[in-house]
């Protein structure tokens, strides 16, 4: 089933064409990656996904609804959630109280209400902390959960960023650069979880992703950006194949 469906999207900013007449489709369950090189428009396609940007020409639609327009908390109810290129959590707050705000957005009471209502948010909030417990085992963190983000090693604050997205339980998870910055351990980690999160929940994954080895590992669609156009759209052995990928990216990593 198509669950995503991008169609001749355009972004411009001024007189910088960020993408062109981009359509793909992302099946359910998929994991997607985004590939091109530095500058192609990996980044300006995922925030026209989350709801970043908004494209000038083109429309998205997710589960058959148009999301085009959207904001991104509505995209968020949806099911669509994003993590960062650069991290983006609060350093000074606990593993836990992160998970828990990227839980926010599933809170029935607000803050205001919860101060009129406390009954009903503390019952709310045991349902959240169950979900939120259930991440920080999934990802194995549990001996962190009570330490500050800021004092945690690189590649963990990697691992809670992915826990904060996830907090959302989404059916479309969306990744930029999961692992830029990451040793090779740290790497395998994350290829993993993102793996694990796929068969075991089902969630699709679009991710945007550097290192071809982990991309043509655990990718079953690879979409090729190129100066803001798709070259290249299908299995990763496909596009290893094919012409126009090998010289405008692959021929550069001698693939
Ligand atoms: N907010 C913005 N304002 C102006 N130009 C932008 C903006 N965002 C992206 N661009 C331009 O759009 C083009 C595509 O950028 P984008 O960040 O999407 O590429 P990318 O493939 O993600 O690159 P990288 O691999 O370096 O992260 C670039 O020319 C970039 O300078």
């Amino acid at each position: 089933m198509i669950q995503l469906e991008i169609d001749r999207v355009s972004l411009h900013f001024g007189g910088v064409s960020a993408l062109t007449n981009v359509s793909t489709q992302v099946r359910k369950g998929d994991i997607f990656a985004i590939i091109g090189p530095n500058g192609a428009g990996k980044t300006s396609l995922l925030n026209c996904i989350s709801g970043l940007y908004r494209p000038t020409t083109g429309k998205i639609s997710f589960e058959g609804t148009e999301v085009t327009h959207m904001a991104t908390h509505q995209r968020a109810n949806l099911g669509i959630a994003r993590s960062f290129q650069n991290i983006e959590l609060f350093s000074h707050m606990t593993v836990l109280d992160n998970l828990m705000l990227g839980r926010h957005i599933k809170m029935k009471s607000g803050i205001i209400a919860g101060g009129l209502y406390w009954g009903k948010t503390q019952r709310e909030e045991v349902v959240h902390r169950r979900v939120v417990e259930e991440i920080i085992d999934f990802l194995e963190i549990e001996n962190i959960r009570r330490k500050k983000v800021g004092m945690l090693a690189y590649g963990l604050q990697k691992r809670v960023e992915l826990g904060r997205a996830l907090a959302l339980e989404p059916s479309l998870l969306l990744l930029d650069e999961p692992m830029a910055g990451m040793n090779s351990e740290e790497k395998e980690d994350m290829a993993r979880f993102i793996l694990d999160i796929s068969e075991e929940k089902g969630t699709t994954i679009i991710l945007i992703e550097h290192d071809m080895g982990v991309v043509m590992d655990i990718s079953d669609r690879v979409v090729v950006l190129d100066f803001g156009q798709k070259i290249g759209d299908g299995a990763p052995d496909e596009v290893q194949r094919n012409p126009k990928v090998i010289e405008a990216y692959l021929g550069q990593e001698a693939v």
